[in-house]
């Protein structure tokens, strides 16, 4: 039953986003063409977006150019090479569209992205969701967070985890070495770069014990910051790790 006070701060609420639409135009998170809905995608927009749909590789979230019609199936590169973590699903391929949402959240400051990009990831990651008890986004070091002033990672698993009704625990995991950039590494280099980024700091270890944890960040590329961090947390005591990204490198993720 939908109380009179309820009733008047919804119609409140619907009075301010009326007037604020007429001020500031909705526009496209992609393209900031004009759009019907604050925080969408405009039709070319959305239909640019390279959204991963099975068939793809059900440990690494990489999709298969054709369908063999015979899943479960794992990729080269997973067979080869195992990830440390379960499964990982991004949304999008990380090109065009994805790759500018992308960028707006983490060096333009639109933190308003953020709300619409965790609705898709919550889309795109329902399986991993249903199997975690919390969402852990990937720390930055506190040189980084104090230059960029936010962890675009957090802000996305905080709305996962509005969706969901999960909880984005923060201070389970945390980056102690300030690590270079990843951008313009080699596969590697990325690897070698991450050696010790990671640590549960001794307080959190007792919230971490046997939880299913759904590791959160922005980009997968070769997958090296979600391997060091899945192996830290499974070493601290997690009973499982999966990764849940907005975007993946296919060509790098394998
Ligand atoms: O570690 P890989 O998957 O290669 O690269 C992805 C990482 O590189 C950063 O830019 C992203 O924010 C993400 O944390």
């Amino acid at each position: 039953m939908v109380s009179a006070a309820q009733l008047l701060r919804r119609g409140v609420r619907s009075i301010s986003a009326g007037a604020l639409g007429l001020i500031y135009p909705p526009t496209c998170a992609g393209c900031g063409a004009a759009t019907a809905d604050p925080h969408a995608l405009c039709p070319r927009c959305w239909s640019s977006l390279r959204l991963i749909e099975q068939p793809y590789c059900q440990r690494l979230g990489t999709p298969f150019p054709v369908d063999l019609g015979i899943g479960p199936l794992l990729s080269p590169r997973a067979i080869a090479d195992p990830p440390v973590f379960g499964r990982a699903r991004a949304v999008a391929l990380y090109d065009d569209v994805a790759r500018d949402l992308v960028h707006r959240l983490k060096y333009e400051d639109r933190l308003d992205l953020a709300a619409p990009m965790a609705r898709m990831m919550a889309a795109a990651g329902a399986e991993l969701l249903r199997e975690a008890d919390c969402l852990v986004p990937v720390p930055l070091h506190w040189t980084r967070l104090w230059r960029r002033r936010f962890n675009q990672a957090a802000l996305l698993g905080r709305g996962i985890g509005r969706i969901a009704s999960l909880p984005c625990e923060t201070s389970l995991l945390a980056r102690v070495k300030a690590t270079r950039s990843q951008v313009g590494l080699s596969r590697a280099a990325r690897a070698t770069n991450l050696q010790g980024a990671f640590r549960v700091p001794a307080s959190a270890k007792p919230r971490l014990q046997g939880r299913r944890i759904l590791l959160i960040d922005d980009v997968t590329t070769t997958g090296s910051t979600a391997n060091a961090a899945s192996r830290v947390l499974l070493r601290g005591g997690a009973a499982s790790v999966d990764v849940l990204t907005f975007a993946l490198v296919a060509a790098e993720a394998g």
